[in-house]
């Protein structure tokens, strides 16, 4: 399992004399990795993750899951989005079992429903109908239904946005546990700068108007990672330098946006950490440095 992504050279226009709502993007993921995408609202973050997902086909270049290009969805490629989107009228396990039948995995269907409730920590919601779990509970459903597939990449568009912070803290941690215990590649959209270091082996800076690739900042820390950390609060303050200066750079600079996130995390003043993107997973790239 797990499959390398490569962003090939993406631009992107809505209409033939539209803007560019992408511009060049260019970045390889290993197969395995997490990488966090982070940006302004309206950088073009959900019009990239749908390429990804083969839900759309850029204007020019293309994207390769393990050297294929991608031109429509497959069922081992998930997407989880903000709303768990999960049938009322099944049970859980129903839902669970969904992703297999969809997929004519259904061998030994009942016995992998149940071990992807165990993973998630749901075994005793099996009859449960959705509507009757918390908001958490129904994003572990939707967990375990992307699971059951045996997906090599799950991409996730800003999947915890809608729960309390302490459900959305154990499940960005429990999320990140399996992919790396199942050597899924994942892509995060986020809003989150603490949530983006929590699951980013990579976290990647864009830019807008147009959409742009602005930086890279690799994380070297261990799993799991803890907010409080000395060295996750270096990273936060670097990050959120990064984030400040895409936004200051663009044309129409909207300072608000830079507030919403720095509101969303705990300012702990210490130096920057860096690493040059060229350094990135030893390969060279041609993304802009932001500094
Ligand atoms: N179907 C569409 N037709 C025309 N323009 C679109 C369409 N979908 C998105 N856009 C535009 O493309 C740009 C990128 O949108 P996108 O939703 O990808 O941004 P985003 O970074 O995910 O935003 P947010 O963080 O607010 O979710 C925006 O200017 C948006 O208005």
């Amino acid at each position: 399992m797990g499959a390398s992504i490569q962003i090939n050279g993406i631009t992107h226009r809505f209409s033939g004399k539209g803007p560019n709502v992408l511009e060049n993007l260019v970045f390889d993921m290993a197969a395995g990795r997490s990488t966090a995408l982070i940006g302004e609202s309206g950088c073009g973050k959900s019009t990239l993750l749908h390429m990804l997902a083969g839900l759309m086909l850029p204007t020019e270049g293309c994207v390769r899951i393990n050297g294929q290009q991608v031109t429509k969805p497959h069922p081992e490629w998930n997407m989880m989005f903000q709303r768990p989107g999960l049938y009322p009228w099944l049970n859980v396990r129903q839902n669970v079992a969904l992703g297999l039948q969809f997929t004519g995995k259904t061998e030994a269907l009942a016995q992998r429903v149940d071990e992807m409730l165990a993973l998630v920590g749901l075994s005793d919601k099996g009859a449960a109908r959705p509507q009757d779990l918390s908001g958490g509970q129904q994003q572990r459903v939707a967990l375990a239904r992307s699971l059951a597939v045996e997906p090599d990449v799950i991409l996730l568009d800003e999947p915890f946005s809608a729960l309390d912070a302490f459900t959305r803290r154990n499940l960005q941690l429990e999320v990140r546990h399996i992919a790396r215990e199942k050597n899924i590649t994942l892509v995060l959209v986020t809003h989150d700068i603490d949530e983006a270091l929590t699951m980013g082996d990579s976290v990647v800076v864009m830019g807008r108007n147009p959409g742009t690739f602005q930086s890279v900042m690799n994380i070297d820390l261990a799993y799991p990672r803890n907010p409080i950390d000395p060295k996750f609060a270096k990273l936060r303050e670097d990050l959120m330098a990064r984030f400040k200066h895409s936004v200051e750079g663009q044309p129409q600079a909207r300072q608000t946006s830079f507030d919403a996130i720095a509101n969303n995390t705990n300012k702990i003043k210490t130096p920057a950490h860096e690493r040059p993107l060229d350094q990135n997973n030893g390969r060279s790239s041609s993304l802009p440095l932001n500094r």
